[in-house]
């Protein structure tokens, strides 16, 4: 009975030990199965972090990356390529300042030209050298906030407020005397009017009482333009260029024609890249009318991207006979300004109507 017992025992121990070590094949091979699966998925999931870390990229899937992950158009989004750091990349001082105007179209400019590989926009507002608190922190501190980019990448930064800031052109020439200067300059009056209709809007957001344009323009005792209101302080182009020019010379500057920007992005683009001495890759495959916006916006990867509601705003209808005044008043300073730059725009009254 016993030995039957140990013998049965034995056989049922053989059956048992082979079962258990087929089971032990199969969960071995589930596993490397299992294994291989989430191997798999996560070299999908992490493959852009790993990108970022290592240095298989090449300038182009840098350009695609950084771009691809470009969804925020406002101005306080903090660029793209800022959080991403490729090998050989690192943080450059600007090559290149879009100074302004403001209400230029200087956003349009920057976003377009982001678009270049062979440029690194800063998509912040830096305010770096007309704001005491900030310029007070260092080149370093300024440069540290710069996006990361290969050494034969330009480094663009665009506060327009630099302009008209006295002590700006003095602050950019310490820092590198050989510097770009973009400006983009617009109809003074139309500028003008983008101006008010920027504070304005603001103010109807906050619910506070809002003057007229034409009440803000024209002085009512004089009858004449109100040189000291902001919005034409800012759209006498000459006075702000004549300090501009104390510290560069003419050819450190391209003036972008900003009506044109918004006619023809891809032409004004164009004659930047030359002055930039960068290869013309922005064509108008880059772009699309947007009928609703009644601008141009970028198309990246077949996305159509837009500036933000704030870019674009409807103006108010002003009054003929201040318009008129207007030009008027504009006309010999535009003149200066043409002389100064050695170069026109077509800012008459008739062709703006
Ligand atoms: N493609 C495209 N889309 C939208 N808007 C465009 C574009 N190109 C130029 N513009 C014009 O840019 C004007 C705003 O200028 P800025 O970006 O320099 O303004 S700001 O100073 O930074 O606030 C803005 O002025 P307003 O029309 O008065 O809002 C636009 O006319």
């Amino acid at each position: 009975m016993t030995a039957g017992f140990a013998s049965c025992s034995r056989a049922e121990h053989t059956v048992v030990t082979h079962v258990s070590s087929l089971t032990r094949l199969k969960v071995v091979t589930l596993l490397a199965s299992f294994l291989t699966v989430v191997l798999i998925l996560l070299f999908h999931c992490v493959q852009p972090s790993l990108l970022q870390q290592t240095a298989w990229c090449c300038h182009a899937d840098m350009v695609a990356y950084t771009r691809s992950l470009s969804t925020a158009t406002d101005d306080t989004h903090n660029g793209k390529a800022s959080r991403i750091r490729y090998k050989h990349t690192q943080r450059h001082l600007p090559g290149c300042l879009i100074i302004g105007v403001r209400k230029g179209g200087t956003r349009a400019l920057l976003e377009f030209l982001n678009m270049h590989p062979m440029i690194q926009a800063h998509r912040k507002e830096m305010h770096y050298f007309d704001n005491m608190d900030n310029y007070s922190n260092g080149l370093d501190w300024y440069r540290k906030r710069m996006p990361y980019s290969f050494s034969d990448q330009i480094t663009v930064e665009k506060t327009p407020a630099y302009f008209t800031s006295e002590l700006v052109p003095e602050r950019v020439c310490r820092m590198n005397c050989s510097i770009k200067l973009v400006v983009v300059l617009r109809n003074p009056v139309e500028r003008a009017i983008s101006d008010y209709t920027q504070i304005h809007s603001n103010k109807l957001v906050r619910g506070r009482p809002h003057d007229l344009f034409e009440d803000l323009v024209i002085d009512s005792s004089t009858g004449e333009v109100r040189q000291t209101y902001n919005a034409i302080r800012r759209s006498l182009y000459h006075r702000h260029m004549e300090h501009w020019l104390r510290w560069f010379p003419l050819e450190r500057f391209h003036f972008v024609d900003g009506d044109n920007l918004i006619r023809d992005p891809v032409a004004e683009l164009r004659r930047v890249e030359t002055f930039l001495h960068i290869e013309h890759k922005l064509t108008h495959s880059d772009f699309r009318f947007n009928e609703t916006k009644g601008f141009y916006c970028m198309l990246e990867d077949g996305r159509e991207r837009c500036l933000a509601h704030s870019k674009g705003r409807a103006h108010p209808k002003v009054d003929m006979p201040v318009l008129h005044k207007l030009y008027t008043f504009f006309q010999p300073h535009n003149d200066k300004l043409f002389q100064m730059i050695k170069q026109t725009f077509n800012w008459s009254l008739a062709e703006n109507n």
